[in-house]
């Protein structure tokens, strides 16, 4: 089976292009695929499937398998791919996902390939509010729920050591407030345009970055009144930028990043 394999801001899948068929059980093979060691390795897969409501559609599979609703680093990522491989000879797309219609704006570099992408997130939900959480391991934390379609715990801290996300993102992640896990955040505000985080990803584990947890993050941020509506965040990967447009523009979430190609291959899958 062939495959690309990309990564946004080092949120990295291997990428399959479903416009003629798509494979059996994408549930097993992205536990397979995404092994690190037997496997191609990467946080799961995603599959970029032709759609009749937008210009292409998406699925996402996190590397336990579990499918996900939305992926905003695979959305950047998919842009750069269909416009590369000339599926498409348009820069301003739009993408059907779990989540509904995303619009993709791609803008490439010198060498005539996508380099950035901006995505409109849509609207974010905000739930409960500098909520309380307590853990079995004793410890208590206090958390906005933020969805972006998919679920976001964010956790404002200036501890963003590996005992704190390591140690209770587990816990956390499937704590029994969420009714389907959840993607949870760690996040220090440096300044009101300015975050550093990292991200305890829901079906996944750590990884470099997770662009809807980016977005979730600054929105609880402003929310909380701890940064303004637009910022820079920083992650393990590398650095996005979020926007959150006043209501009077529609309120919703804009996030601009990188997407990278780093190679293709052949999976044999046994
Ligand atoms: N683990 C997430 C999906 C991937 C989201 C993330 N990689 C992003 O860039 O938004 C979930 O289960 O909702």
């Amino acid at each position: 089976m062939r495959f690309t394999k990309m990564h946004g801001i080092g949120n990295d899948y291997i990428y399959i292009d479903c416009m003629e068929s798509e494979p059996e059980s994408p549930d097993t093979l992205a536990r397979e695929i995404s092994d690190r060691h037997t496997g191609v390795g990467g946080d799961g897969i995603v599959m970029i499937c032709p759609s009749d409501k937008a210009d292409f559609r998406m699925r996402i599979f996190n590397a336990d398998g579990s499918e996900a609703r939305m992926c905003g680093n695979a959305s950047r990522c998919i842009a750069k791919y269909v416009i590369d491989q000339g599926l498409t000879d348009r820069t301003d797309l739009t993408l059907e996902t779990l989540s509904g219609i995303r619009r993709l704006m791609a803008r490439k570099g010198s060498d005539g390939k996508v380099e950035s992408v901006t995505v409109d997130m849509g609207r974010p939900e905000v739930g409960v509010v500098d909520t309380e959480v307590a853990l079995p391991d004793g410890s208590r934390h206090r958390l906005t729920a933020v969805s972006m379609g998919n679920p976001h715990g964010v956790i404002f801290t200036d501890d963003l050591s590996d005992a704190m996300v390591l140690g209770h993102g587990p816990e956390l992640e499937r704590h029994p407030m969420w009714p389907d896990r959840a993607n949870i955040e760690f996040a220090r505000t440096d300044a009101p345009d300015r975050i550093t985080m990292r991200v305890w990803e829901r079906g996944s584990g750590e990884t470099m970055a997770c662009g809807t947890g980016a977005c979730a993050t600054l929105v609880a941020a402003a929310t909380n009144g701890l940064a303004g509506r637009k910022a820079e965040i920083s992650l393990p990967g590398g650095r996005l930028t979020i926007e959150w447009l006043p209501e009077s523009e529609g309120g919703h979430v804009m996030m601009t990043g990188p997407a990278t190609e780093v190679f293709t291959g052949t999976y044999i899958r046994n």
